[in-house]
């Protein structure tokens, strides 16, 4: 089996793909930039305890880390502690399986990458990924193929958190979307500004996108854990798909595979 990891800021996403390819189990984490390699191995093996399987069972393993210190954290464990034979870190820099269509591929997050290979492979070129986490970023694929960057903004909760923490008469309200843009209550004009907010912002961002690359039919798909929330406030979107990181992670080791069996 393959195990992917997907280290964001705020959560680590975790996946087991069987021999076949499908997904058979996924679950989440708190990102802690404090875990050593030691405390990961607890967790993962505490993990594998409650799912019922064996850590025996994976015999590859991909990670996409954008948390530098976890990243060596994370590749020390499996390579050490589990004994994996080959652990791929998503880096832009090495071939992915896309090309990359900006000036210096080693400032790209490995996630964005990963949107990138996996909106491609699911929904064809001219697809444009709005993934919601701790940054909302957007990341774009040409109508050629290539990956050609995007957008990075704060995401809704960070934004959320310094205005609460700075406006000293505004609090902490549910981020859900409220029924309309015009709020009539503190709580309903925080939340649309914040979720309304952050759909329009995205509209408006991809809308110049599209036009800038002169592909207006490009595929919008919405990814990242507040996608949900925001698909409620927007018809911007083609698709929600929450799994297109973790489906990239597991491309991108697909594609280095087969190129080493291709090299024997
Ligand atoms: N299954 C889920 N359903 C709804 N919200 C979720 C889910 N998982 C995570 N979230 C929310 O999404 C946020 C994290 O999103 P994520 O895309 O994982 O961010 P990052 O990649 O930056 O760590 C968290 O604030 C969490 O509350
Ligand atoms: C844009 C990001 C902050 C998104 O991180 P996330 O919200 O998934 O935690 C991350 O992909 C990153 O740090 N990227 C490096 C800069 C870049 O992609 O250009
Ligand atoms: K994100």
């Amino acid at each position: 089996m393959l195990l992917t990891v997907d280290v964001g800021n705020t959560q680590t996403t975790l996946g087991l793909f069987d021999e076949g390819g499908e997904l058979v189990v996924q679950w989440r984490m708190a990102t802690d930039r404090t875990d050593t390699a030691d405390e990961l191995h607890e967790r993962l093996f505490g993990y594998f305890l409650m799912l019922g399987m064996k850590m025996e069972s994976v015999t590859d393993v991909a990670i996409s880390s954008v948390v530098p210190i976890l990243s060596q954290q994370w590749s020390y464990m499996m390579t050490n502690v589990l004994k994996a034979e080959d652990v791929l870190m998503v880096d832009a820099t090495r071939d992915c399986g896309i090309a990359v269509g900006i000036p210096d591929p080693r400032q790209v997050g490995a996630d964005r990458i990963a949107n990138a290979v996996a909106a491609r492979d699911s929904y064809g070129p001219s697809t444009i990924v709005v993934d919601f986490g701790t940054a909302t970023n957007i990341d774009v694929v040409d109508k050629t193929g290539t990956f050609r960057g995007g957008v990075i903004m704060p995401g809704l909760l960070l934004s959320a958190n310094s205005l609460f923490e700075r406006a000293a008469k505004l609090s902490s309200v549910p981020l859900v979307a409220p029924e309309h843009a015009l709020g009539v209550s503190t709580e309903c004009a925080v939340q649309s500004g914040i979720v309304i907010g952050a759909a329009c912002a995205a509209e408006g961002l991809v809308a110049r996108i599209k036009s800038e690359l002169g592909e207006p039919d490009a595929t919008v798909v919405g990814t990242g854990g507040l996608a949900e929330e925001i698909t409620r406030a927007t018809d911007m979107f083609d698709t929600i798909d929450p799994d297109l990181t973790v489906r990239g992670i597991y491309s991108i080791w697909r594609h280095r595979a087969a190129k080493r069996a291709a090299r024997k």
